[in-house]
């Protein structure tokens, strides 16, 4: 049975499901929940999912909500062949994990606050308190990567998937500088990979266009 695959393209949490699923070649059909029009909060979608977030997804009955746990599902269940991406040795797997709860947390959290500020309270950009958020979570990936090319290891894993689609949308709101060397250098290599190029690229230049507009339009007002 096709997996049901619930996302917008320009949602960042999503576009970690669509890269993965680019590189396991693995066959969807997606159902465009549009959160800005409320398609989320509909009663047929808050039975599925009461956290009224996208991605989902349905694998034969199976419901699963968080970009997280769905990359990680999805490696296991479908991902025989790239297995790397999500490592079967405790100490390896337990630093994806790590990675994974850090983008999950701190890194999702600064860029919903900043992207609320702008499209609902009408915010020409992040202001300074952000702006240092931000800066603190480049610092702590240029950590990261200090030893290691990807973000969890030597190997390109789940935690770069889910790290790249939040890091590639707050670096069009606030540019990477390039003292972050090793971030800058992880973020132009995997910009470069096919898989980013299908999954990511679409939506991440749609809502870089929307919250342009809306930076500059708030700018004025
Ligand atoms: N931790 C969640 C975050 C998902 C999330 O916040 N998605 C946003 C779109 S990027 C959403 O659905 N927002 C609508 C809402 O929370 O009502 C994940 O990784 O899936």
């Amino acid at each position: 049975m096709t997996i049901k695959l619930y996302s917008h393209p320009t949602s960042p949490a999503g576009r970690a499901v669509f890269m993965l699923t680019e590189i396991l070649n693995l066959k969807y059909e997606l159902i465009e929940v549009n959160t800005l029009a409320g398609d989320n909060r509909k009663p047929e979608y808050l039975e599925k999912n009461p956290n009224h977030t996208i991605p989902m997804i349905e694998d034969d009955g199976f419901i699963l909500i968080d970009s997280h746990a769905i990359l990680t599902y999805l490696v296991e269940k479908y991902g025989a062949k790239q297995a790397q991406l999500y490592p079967k040795d405790l100490q390896l797997r337990s630093i994806v994990h790590q990675r994974l709860f850090y983008d999950a947390s701190a890194i999702t959290s600064i860029l919903i606050t900043i992207f609320i500020e702008i499209a609902r309270h009408n915010a020409s950009g992040p202001n300074e308190e952000q702006l240092e958020k931000v800066n603190d979570v480049y610092n702590i990936l240029d950590k990261y990567l200090s030893k290691n090319d990807y973000v969890a290891g030597d190997q390109l894993t789940i935690a770069d998937i889910s790290c790249v689609a939040n890091i590639s949308t707050l670096a069009d709101i606030s540019p990477i500088d390039p003292k972050h060397k090793k971030l800058t250098a992880w973020h132009n290599r995997l910009q470069n990979e096919e898989w980013y190029k299908k999954g990511n690229l679409p939506g991440l230049t749609a809502i870089s266009q929307i919250l342009k507009s809306l930076m500059e339009k708030n700018s004025k007002a």
